[in-house]
Parts: C-alpha cells; sequence; structure tokens
C-alpha cells in the first residue's frame, strides 16, 4: 500500500551526457574517504561521499554553484505519471495497516465516537461533538466547518440515527482531508531532491530512514545528505539507516550544512542518482537566525541543481496538535513547503490537527507515521483516516 509515483523523467540526452566537472571535487589531503563506486547500483555497503571537503563549508560563504549544462537550464516539460502506484500492496499488507491506523488513532477517536451512542440527535449531541472535536486539536474553524457540513448531511438523509451521524461525519471528514492527499512523484528530475525540515524531534531522521527503506526496495538509487552538522547522534542515526539500506551518505562534523547539501545534490548529479534527501537540523520557527539557514539551505541546493529542491517537506509531531498547524505557517512562509510528513500519530488525542490543516493550511501531507517501525510510515488516505478515527 506504500506507494509513491514514478514519473517519467524529462531529463533531455544533453543532460545526462556528462556530470559538471567540477560536481565531484576531490577531497582535501588528509582526508580519508573511500571513492564512490560508480556501478553502486545494487552494491554492497554504502559509500561515505568523497565531497564533503569543499572549503567553502565553514567561511560562511554560500558554495559556488557548480556550472551546469546549457540543458541543465532548459525548461522541463512534465510529463504525465504513469498513474500506477509502485508496488501494489497485496489485501494483507492494507488491512494490517488498518489496524495500525485505527489502533494508532483510538485515542483521538474513542472521546469522538462514544457522542454517538445515545439516542437522539439534538442539540446536546452537537454540543459535546463541538467539545470533542476541539479537544481533538481540529480548531475552531474546521470544528465549525465539520458540524455544518454535518448538520446539513443529516438533514439530506432525513436519519434519526445517531449511529448514523457517526457514519456521516466520517463522510464529512473525508470529504475535508481530501485535498491533503497526493502522493510523491519522483522521477520527473534526476535526481529527485527533497529537502526535510522541522522542529527538534519531529521524527525527521526516522521518516527519512523509512523512506529511504521504501525508495531502496523499490530500486530506487537514494543519497542521503546529513545536513545536520551540529548534532554526531543525527548524523549517526542517518548513518546506520544508509548502512542498513545500502544506500550512500554524504556527511560531514561540524561545518557549514548548505556546504554539505550542495556536495550532496552535485554528488547525486555526478552519480546519477534517482533521489537525494536532505535531512536538517531540527529547529523552531522562533530562532530566526536557524530559519534563515534552513532559506541559505534551499537557496545553495538551486545552485548545485536549478531545478531543485523539488519538495520541501516540513515532519510535525501529531502530538502537538495546534502548535504543528503554527509550524505549517511558519515554516511554509520560509521555505514555500510542497508536502507534509505528519507522525506519532499513534498515541495523541490530538489527531484532528489533519482536519485544521486541510482547513487553513490545505499542503498535501505525503505520508503519517503510527509508530516507530519501519512499516508504521503510510501514504495519507483522506477516506482511510476518517474511517480509522472514527472505527
Ligand atoms: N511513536 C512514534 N514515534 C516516532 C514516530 N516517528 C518518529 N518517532 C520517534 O521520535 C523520536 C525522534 O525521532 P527523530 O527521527 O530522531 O527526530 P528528528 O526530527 O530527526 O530529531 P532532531 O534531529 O533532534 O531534530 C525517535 O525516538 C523516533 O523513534 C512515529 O510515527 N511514532
Amino acid at each position: 500500500m506504500f506507494s509513491f509515483f514514478k514519473k517519467k523523467s524529462s531529463t533531455t540526452a544533453d543532460e545526462t551526457a556528462q556530470p559538471p566537472a567540477d560536481a565531484a571535487p576531490e577531497p582535501s589531503s588528509g582526508q580519508q574517504v573511500p571513492q564512490p563506486d560508480p556501478s553502486s547500483k545494487g552494491s554492497k555497503g554504502w559509500l561515505r561521499n568523497p565531497f564533503a571537503s569543499r572549503d567553502t563549508a565553514d567561511d560562511g560563504a554560500e558554495p559556488v554553484p557548480a556550472p551546469a549544462t546549457p540543458a541543465a537550464h532548459a525548461v522541463t516539460v512534465v510529463q504525465e505519471p504513469q498513474a500506477k502506484p509502485e508496488a501494489p500492496a497485496s489485501e494483507g499488507d492494507r488491512k494490517g495497516w488498518m489496524d495500525r491506523l485505527k489502533a494508532g488513532l483510538r485515542k483521538t477517536g474513542t472521546s469522538i465516537s462514544t457522542i454517538f451512542t445515545g439516542t437522539k440527535i439534538d442539540d446536546a449531541l452537537y454540543e459535546e461533538l463541538e467539545d470533542a472535536l476541539l479537544m481533538a486539536d481540529t480548531g475552531v474553524k474546521a470544528t465549525n466547518h465539520l458540524l455544518q457540513d454535518l448538520k446539513q448531511r443529516v438533514k439530506n438523509s432525513k436519519t434519526t440515527d445517531p449511529a448514523a451521524v457517526k457514519a456521516l461525519l466520517a463522510d464529512a471528514l473525508a470529504d475535508l482531508l481530501k485535498p491533503l492527499e497526493k502522493p510523491l512523484a519522483i522521477g520527473e528530475h534526476t535526481p529527485t531532491v527533497i529537502m526535510v525540515a522541522g522542529v527538534n524531534g519531529a521524527g525527521k531522521t526516522t521518516s527519512i530512514g523509512k523512506l529511504t527503506k521504501h525508495l531502496a526496495d523499490h530500486g530506487e538509487s537514494v543519497l542521503l545528505a546529513a545536513a545536520d552538522t551540529f548534532r554526531a547522534a543525527a548524523r549517526e542515526q542517518l548513518g546506520v539507516w544508509a548502512t542498513r539500506n545500502t544506500v550512500e551518505i554524504v556527511s560531514q562534523d561540524g561545518g557549514d550544512p548548505a556546504a554539505v547539501s550542495f556536495d550532496a545534490v552535485s554528488a547525486g548529479r555526478a552519480r546519477g542518482k534517482d533521489v537525494v534527501l536532505v535531512d536538517t537540523a531540527g529547529r523552531l520557527p522562533t530562532q530566526l537566525h536557524l530559519m534563515e539557514e534552513l532559506k541559505k539551505i534551499k537557496r545553495v541546493v538551486t545552485k548545485a541543481d536549478a531545478s531543485a529542491p523539488h519538495e520541501v517537506l516540513l515532519v510535525i509531531d501529531g502530538n502537538t496538535g495546534q502548535n504543528a498547524l503554527n509550524q505549517v505557517k511558519a515554516f511554509d512562509e520560509a521555505l514555500q513547503l510542497t508536502g507534509l510528513i505528519v507522525t506519532k500519530l499513534d498515541g495523541t488525542a490530538k489527531g484532528g490537527v489533519l482536519a485544521a490543516i486541510a482547513q487553513e493550511k490545505p499542503i498535501p501531507v505525503y505520508f503519517i507515521g503510527v509508530g516507530e517501525k519501519v512499516e508504521d510510515l503510510e501514504t495519507f488516505n483522506a477516506r482511510e483516516f476518517a474511517q480509522a478515527l472514527l472505527a
């Protein structure tokens, strides 16, 4: 069931001809780095990159962009995705995921579901529902929208059974969430560069790891950029995922995260990778200098590849409820987000935040996480989510 769309590459013959001459600078003397294996697709072990030693790393200046081939700047023609998700899931996978999703969302859903156990549809029921939705961090706007929509549906259906109202609420919720449903598309660009941001501990590295596994399992070549240069543990954590999935990683102790990102994207181009995933350090939107640093990473990625980043994802922790909506707004203003990953929906009573996002800042939710295991990250489906929430 985990899926992404593989678009046809719009890369021209010229683009694929040769990487820019300086896209793969030599490591500085003294640095111990293995050389990349050009035939690394499917090779064993991951290769520490030889690109992390650019002298642009710590001088504060933005790295000089690699001179791209003329064709690399050509306008890319978007081709229709081959509208079939990779790796259709078996029925067993699907059932397993729905069970995990239901179990994960139980805390949010229980308080809403119990409202429909009475015998009458009256003002008291709607008031209780309003409270429950607000408690689930659905937010005032989305709660009002859902109540209005639900009352209309109840009127149209002429039902007098509270249990039927629950099913109508699931429909209203699914319709509200529908605009958030969008698959991650890769393959239109080589590589597809995905930058990942979020506050500390939101689940960025874990989600990147899970995503890497899914992509690698589907034969996509992935290169990871450990652009969290502050925290050694974060780099190590990403390194573990790289090892586990036998993908390459560009990593550097300290230094400038923008330089690491530049090197990774340049390496990704030079080595013809399908996907480059850039893991950035956690930060709060109120830490303005760190938000400026994120903007710089994005600018510098564009210098390495004029069309990149192709996706800018924000990872949000579902437990943070309404605050997650504020994060979406703030990070979007800084980075112009293209998608979200919502983690830790397991065990939270605040799963309603997705409705608030749909109502106030409908940025696509590519994936949701309901646990720490690799199979606990899945594509977002509005109807499934609404059904699981009110199960
Ligand atoms: N329960 C649960 N835990 C999760 C989920 N996703 C991530 N985690 C856990 O959340 C914790 C933080 O995850 P990280 O991936 O390290 O978060 P991060 O955003 O990279 O953290 P920083 O690099 O410090 O900003 C880890 O213990 C993960 O196992 C999820 O969907 N559910």
